[in-house]
């Protein structure tokens, strides 16, 4: 599903976010990233979206080459990816089943198909309550699961999730990563980062990788 081979990444200011990362990550996986702020965790999912492109080195996401010349095949590995941003990304003004839906409009579904997925995702990130509710008004952790049923609800093969314990009690954060990783299937994969390392550490099932200053300083794969 992806694999990474003497990656690099630098900016054009010549900060130099990667260097010389190889993993493969295989699907139907839940893969937390961890490490300090600032340490690359950002640009690695960047690299995976097709939001940056490596400096050096190779770096495949579902069967297809991310650099720059390709940049048009990419796009269309963008419909097999299920993004959860930072700061959600959510359209104001619109009701949350809105929001869930705008995530699909680059699939060839009807608008009924659409309908329902959005409500499925909805269900499952307990927010079925809000369906016709405007974003404006929900919490922050609402707002947050609008995010999430987004994403789940294009039924992506790689769901990716920068820092959702961000903001997080202990309590939370620990719900709301046992809610993503309840997202892996056979055919899906999600990749989480948070620098709360101490939150992860006694997960047994998943592959955890632990960055530093731009290099993979830790890697332990899924217990069988
Ligand atoms: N567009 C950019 N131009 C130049 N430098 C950048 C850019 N984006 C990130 N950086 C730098 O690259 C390094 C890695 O940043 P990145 O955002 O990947 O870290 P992170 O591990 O995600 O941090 P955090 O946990 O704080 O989100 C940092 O030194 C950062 O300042």
């Amino acid at each position: 599903m992806i694999q990474v081979k003497d990656l690099s990444l630098t900016y054009p200011d010549g900060t130099m976010a990667l260097k010389d990362v190889n993993i493969q990550i295989d699907s139907g996986q839940v893969v937390y990233i961890t490490g300090p702020s600032g340490s690359g965790k950002t640009s690695f999912l960047k690299l995976l979206m097709g939001m940056e492109y490596p400096t050096s080195g190779h770096l495949r996401v579902l069967g297809r080459t991310m650099k720059k010349e390709n940049a048009l095949e990419i796009r269309k590995i963008r419909r097999d990816i299920g993004p959860i941003f930072q700061d959600f990304k959510l359209l104001k003004g619109r009701k949350v089943i809105d929001n869930v839906i705008i995530g699909m409009r680059f699939l060839k579904l009807s608008s009924n198909q659409m309908k329902e997925r959005a409500k499925e995702a909805l269900e499952k990130v307990g927010l079925s309550h809000k369906t016709n509710a405007l974003v404006d008004n929900l919490s922050w952790g609402e707002c947050q699961r609008v995010a999430i049923a987004r994403a789940v609800a294009r039924k992506p093969a790689l769901i990716i999730a920068d820092e959702p314990t961000g903001n997080l009690d202990k309590e939370n954060a620990l719900n709301i990563l046992e809610l993503l990783s309840s997202f892996k299937d056979n055919n899906t994969t999600v990749i989480i980062t948070t620098h709360a390392t101490h939150l992860i550490e006694n997960i047994e099932d998943g592959v955890m990788i632990r960055i530093d200053k731009g290099n993979i300083v830790m890697e332990r794969m899924a217990y069988e």
